[in-house]
């Protein structure tokens, strides 16, 4: 199947003083439909810069981004949010639920900022609550949910959308080892039932057997990719 993300001898460079740090250096990755890579790699090693890259939040130095077959930077900065809005879904480590808000209302003023219609957002919230093991829970606000229970809000949020692509931040860093497990099995399951591309940045190297495959960075490049035998 085609990639959903295409990154092509991307590199990313910030100003540094005089000097320049080289995030990425010309970094080759492709995400396909239904399958899930981890993104693993010591602290500064670049996993950070590639998701927002390819996540459209920071363009690169040099190099392409296909998203969904279009180059994401020969884009304009409006045509680029419509381009990520429409593809992507992203999942950070802290689920940044708004307080006041109960968890259906939390996927439903999502998909209010997109557009969509009250009606149709509040069945789809309800279902996908219920496919990530909320079904009792929607009419509950962020301090009456567990830490994993708001990760799962935060990832049934991402796929209101309905994205191509699913940019996930270190999503067990707040959690203890059996939650952890129990959301990186969700993220595997979620990426097949709705074919989506999930690349995961993680520290936790042990639920990488979970995944399909593993890109390891170090200094900005990906020194290797890997599939992961089952
Ligand atoms: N805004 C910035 N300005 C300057 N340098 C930056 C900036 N963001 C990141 N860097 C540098 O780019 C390199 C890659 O950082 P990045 O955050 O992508 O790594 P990482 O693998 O995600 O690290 P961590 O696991 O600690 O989050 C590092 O040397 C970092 O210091």
């Amino acid at each position: 199947m085609t990639a959903v993300l295409n990154l092509v001898n991307t590199t990313l460079e910030y100003p540094d003083g005089d000097a320049t740090v080289t995030a990425l250096d010309s970094v080759n990755l492709s995400a396909r439909p239904g399958t899930i890579t981890s993104l693993a790699g010591p602290s500064g090693s670049g996993k950070s810069s590639l998701l927002a890259v390819a996540a459209t939040l920071i363009r690169p130095t040099s190099g392409i981004v296909l998203l969904d077959g279009m180059d994401a930077t020969a884009l304009s900065a409006r045509e680029t949010a419509v381009l990520r809005r429409e593809t992507i879904g992203i999942i950070f480590q802290q689920p940044n639920l708004l307080a006041s808000l109960t968890a259906v209302e939390q996927l439903q003023i999502a998909e209010h900022l997109r557009g969509g219609s009250p009606k149709k957002s509040k069945a789809r919230a309800l279902e996908l609550l219920d496919v990530v093991g909320l079904a009792g829970s929607a009419g509950r606000r962020p301090h009456q949910l567990s830490g994993g229970q708001r990760q799962r809000v935060n990832i049934a949020r991402a796929l209101m959308g309905e994205p191509k692509l699913l940019l996930v931040d270190e999503p067990t860093a707040a959690l203890d080892h059996e939650r952890s497990e129990a959301i990186v099995r969700l993220l595997v399951r979620v990426t097949r039932e709705f074919k989506v591309a999930t690349v995961m940045v993680t520290h936790d190297t042990e639920y990488i057997p979970l995944t399909d495959a593993v890109a390891t960075m170090r200094d900005g490049r990906l020194t290797a990719l890997e599939q992961v035998a089952v």
